[in-house]
């Protein structure tokens, strides 16, 4: 067992005995734990890195038009309560040369998902990693997500839902390419 590990588990044993509960009892025992490690699981991202996680799979490729891969869930935790934030991630990207291997573009979501975020950040930094490793033409990253902090507490709106993008390279420049991938992801969502 890890110190931060045992630090962690430590530090919500205090927050449960702050709210008034009693981490003797039966159910409660094992809770400090059991949420120091799922917490870990959820903030993973901090010990990833993209070299690692893409692990040399870009494959040389003479396809140059569009790549869209859709529809890739998406758990996040908002960096301002620490609620979750739950969503799906839309990436397209005009290779160059270069292809990227089909599952790391979830990896990649998850490294950057799996810390404390903002929405925003998040798809800027999922387009900027994908730009990094590929050198595509361009870069599009749309999330649509909702977030636990607008529905469980504070303004509590049940069916909001955000949605950011981020445009690079050609993306960006050229209409026709961003309205053409809005098309294939089916931008009436
Ligand atoms: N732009 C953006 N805002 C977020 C995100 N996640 C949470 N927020 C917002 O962060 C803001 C924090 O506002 P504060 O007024 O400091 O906190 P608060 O009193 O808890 O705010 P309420 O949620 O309005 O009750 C809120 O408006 C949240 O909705 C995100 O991913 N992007
Ligand atoms: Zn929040």
């Amino acid at each position: 067992m890890t110190k931060l590990l045992d630090d962690l588990a430590g530090h919500y044993s205090s927050i449960i005995n702050g709210l008034g509960e009693d981490t003797d009892r039966e159910g409660l025992q094992d809770t400090p734990m059991r949420a120091a490690k799922a917490m870990q699981f959820l903030t993973q991202g901090y010990q990833q890195s993209l070299s690692d996680l893409v692990n040399n799979a870009v494959f040389e490729s003479a396809m140059d038009e569009m790549v869209v891969v859709q529809d890739i869930e998406l758990y996040s935790m908002c960096e301002h309560h620490m609620l979750p934030f739950i969503g799906k991630c839309h990436i397209a990207y005009l290779p160059q040369g270069r292809v990227l291997g089909l599952s790391k573009f979830a990896r990649i979501v998850d490294m950057y998902a799996r810390r404390l975020q903002i929405q925003e950040n998040l798809t800027r930094q999922i387009a900027e990693a994908i730009e990094e490793v590929t050198n595509a033409k361009g870069v599009a990253v749309v999330i649509e997500a909702q977030h636990m902090c607008m529905m469980m507490r504070g303004v509590e709106k049940q069916n909001s839902r955000m949605k950011t993008s981020m445009m690079l390279g050609q993306f960006r420049k050229s209409q026709a390419t961003r309205t053409e991938f809005l098309n294939l992801i089916g931008n009436n969502r």
